[in-house]
């Protein structure tokens, strides 16, 4: 990065310097800070992904928290530089905390935070999103349109799939797999097979229910199963959409092998992390099966796309926008903040992080807790009462 580093400060005099890697939507996250003696900085480099001696640079040698971005690797070096620089707050602006070593902060006493909740459903509408642009070949009939290719209505033209009555498939029904379940199932009348390591109790009472109701008025009642394996999902289900978390257990998880077994038509959905799927795979998939379809919202190699991927038209890919509405993204960084101010106060952790709402109601001050820290059991940090 360019020295010196185009920074933007906020209340220069304030006793606590907290940086953001970079500029976050909204104002409410600034004001938070500054109201409680913080300095804000933020950095403004036009660079896009700041490496490891960019922030670096950027921590200097007083520092007592950071709000940083996925894209960043936050390691053992950045850990042990924040903590030089006498800092213990860390927060990711992102609920995914696969780019964090959190054993790494522990060990430097930096608690690592994430934002949950508040992306739940501005994410899964992405994921919903896909899966209509994949079904009904959206995508591919627009470029057909505008390259004037249109000239009048047929019989064959861009037959795609229609989802009512079909089975989507949710791999990883947390938070975000399971409001995307609830807006197939509701919207389309579609059945749900699943898979997670735990059970989604409040899914299955959900689908319980609304087929009760269709039933009750006639209609064909939506069903739900739990698959004892993966491998049940990738075989059954019309539409797939995944959403684990990234860890060893789900790297590649979507492999060459498990392509095979999914339907010949099937549509694919990643809105979770790259790595999730085995993209050269997928891509020679995408080759020999014309029917088959994916839309991506995250790459193995982000920014980039394997060789291949951008030329199929069975596949639709966008740049990581699931979680962009500005709601979202300014509740995004409303949570970073608060953790970041909650440890530098001393606060305690909001007990439960899937009830995170009442930090975001702009017309009255947030708790006086982090909303979410993912190492405070490590960190032996107390817990706030709901
Ligand atoms: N594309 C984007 O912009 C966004 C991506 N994400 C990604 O979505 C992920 C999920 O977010 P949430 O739903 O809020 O998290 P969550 O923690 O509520 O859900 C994750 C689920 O994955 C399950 N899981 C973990 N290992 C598994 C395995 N081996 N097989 C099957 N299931 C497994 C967990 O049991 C859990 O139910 C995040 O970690 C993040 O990586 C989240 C928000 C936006
Ligand atoms: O929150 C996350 O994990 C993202 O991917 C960004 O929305």
């Amino acid at each position: 990065m360019a020295k010196p580093v185009s920074i933007q400060v906020w209340n220069p005099s304030g006793k606590y310097r907290v940086i953001s890697t970079k500029p976050m939507p909204g104002t409410r996250w600034i004001r938070l800070l500054t109201d409680q003696d913080c300095r804000v900085e933020i950095c403004t480099e036009k660079k896009t992904i700041l490496s490891v001696e960019d922030i670096l640079a950027l921590l200097g040698d007083k520092c007592d928290g950071v709000i940083g971005q996925l894209t960043e690797d936050w390691g053992e070096v950045l850990f042990s530089a924040l903590r030089r620089a006498g800092g213990t707050a860390f927060s990711n602006m992102a609920v995914g905390y696969n780019n964090v070593d959190v054993n790494a902060a522990a060990k430097y006493g930096v608690a690592v935070g994430n934002t949950p909740g508040v992306l739940t459903e501005t994410t899964a509408e992405l994921a919903a999103s896909l899966s209509l642009a994949a079904s009904r070949r959206i995508v591919e009939a627009d470029q057909f349109m505008r390259a004037g290719l249109y000239d009048g209505w047929l019989p064959h033209l861009f037959v795609g799939n229609l989802l009512k009555g079909q089975t989507v498939g949710v791999i990883g029904a947390g938070r975000i797999g399971s409001a995307y379940a609830r807006m197939m199932i509701e919207g389309f009348k579609m059945n749900l097979i699943y898979y997670d390591l735990y059970q989604a109790t409040r899914l299955e009472k959900f689908v319980t229910a609304y087929g009760q109701f269709l039933k009750a008025s006639g209609e064909q009642p939506v069903t739900w199963k739990r698959a004892a394996t993966m491998e049940d999902v990738l075989r059954e289900a019309d539409v797939i959409s995944l959403h684990p978390v990234l860890d060893k257990t789900t790297y590649h998880l979507i492999n060459k092998d498990r392509l095979s077994i999914m339907k010949k038509d099937a549509i694919l959905v990643n809105c979770s992390r790259g790595p999730v799927i085995d993209e050269a795979a997928l891509v020679e998939h995408l080759k020999v099966n014309p029917m088959f379809r994916v839309g991506l919202d995250v790459f193995e190699d982000e920014p980039h796309m394997k060789p291949g991927l951008a030329e199929m038209k069975n596949a639709i890919v966008v740049p990581h926008i699931a979680s962009a509405s500005k709601w979202t993204r300014e509740g995004m960084a409303t949570l970073a903040a608060l953790n970041v101010l909650g440890k530098i106060k001393g606060y305690p952790v909001w007990s439960d992080p899937n009830r995170i709402e009442v930090f975001l109601d702009e017309n009255s001050p947030p708790p006086a807790a982090c909303p979410s820290i993912v190492n405070a059991k490590q960190l032996g940090l107390p817990s706030s009462k709901l």
